[in-house]
């Protein structure tokens, strides 16, 4: 596969329940790409990658990967697809070397040699009851599992949520590994705003069941800023770049530092400082 293939495109998918609707949502993700997917709890982080999974049905839209439509190419679809998401719960009682051998049936690529590596590598002991593992040993076994078939894409929903931070040290480093070679992706949603600083090439915001705000993170560092000015005019209120303002003492938030500077000069009002904003406090804006 070359570097901007389309391994995922989403267009128009909505899911509704009854106190809850999920989209319309559009999502393209390249090759070559690490994606974050952000957002508050229950903004549909994990009803969009079920969807995707097909553990549940969407109301509308089109999803294809690997510019095939899901529906109609399933198997070979998911063959390709390695994930993390709390599936294996019903599998309890089978020890981690019987849930192995189980889901090596599923995926024609997944490597035996790989999986005895990464269970030394993450400590797992296989003759384990999955149900009796602890809550961050069941994520390293899960990502494991993600990991032992050659696929071209990783759906990981919160990967390092409850593991140790040595384990969480290795995933980041087995997820660089695993695009090493340009042509796969990864979809990875997350709370933890060091990952995404890390790992993700752009970051799409989910809000209430919406996609907000798609970022880079060097838009976030050339646009968004921290303004401390003389004074605060009502005019402002009306500026389409303008995410927060207070009082005490003065200050802006913005999103286009330059139009923001520019308009602070036609009004004669003095910039007393300007910080650029972090990620983490970036997404405290967008996700709120
Ligand atoms: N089977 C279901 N029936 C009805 N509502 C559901 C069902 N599954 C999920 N929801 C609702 O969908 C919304 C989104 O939930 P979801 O688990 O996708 O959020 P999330 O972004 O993954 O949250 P978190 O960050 O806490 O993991 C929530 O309001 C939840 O109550």
């Amino acid at each position: 596969m070359n570097m901007n293939t389309l391994l995922l495109e989403v267009e128009g998918l909505t899911k509704e329940y009854e106190n809850y609707s999920l989209g319309p949502i559009d999502f393209k993700v390249e090759a070559g790409m690490i994606v974050g997917l952000v957002g508050a709890n229950g903004s549909g982080k994990s009803t969009f990658f079920r969807v995707l999974m097909r553990v549940i049905q969407e109301d509308k839209g089109r999803i294809e990967f690997f510019g095939k439509d899901l529906h109609t190419n399933e198997t070979e679809i998911k063959q390709n697809i390695g994930y993390v998401g709390e599936l294996l719960d019903v599998y309890e009682y089978l020890t981690i070397e019987e849930l192995a051998s189980l889901i090596y049936y599923w995926y024609p690529s997944w490597n035996k040699d790989r999986f005895e590596y990464l269970a030394k590598r993450y400590e797992i002991n296989k003759k384990e009851k999955y149900g009796k593992c602890s809550k961050g040993t069941k994520k390293k076994v899960e990502f494991i599992f993600s990991l032992c078939p050659d696929s071209w894409l990783l759906l990981l929903d919160e990967p390092t949520a409850g593991v140790d931070i040595v384990s969480q040290r290795k995933i980041k480093e087995d997820l660089m590994k695993y695009m090493d070679d340009g042509d796969k992706a990864i979809v990875l949603a997350t709370h933890n705003t060091e990952e995404l600083n890390q790992l993700c090439d752009s970051i799409y915001v989910l809000r209430h069941g919406k996609i907000s705000d798609t970022l880079n993170k060097d838009d976030i560092y050339e646009n968004w800023s921290r303004v401390w000015v003389s004074r605060i005019p009502e005019t402002i209120k009306n500026h389409i770049s303008i995410i927060n303002t207070s009082l005490t003492p003065p200050q802006i938030v913005t999103n286009n530092i330059q139009s923001v500077e520019e308009f602070l000069k036609k009004e004669e009002i003095t910039i007393n400082h300007t910080q650029r904003l972090s990620l983490e406090e970036v997404l405290e804006y967008l996700i709120e």
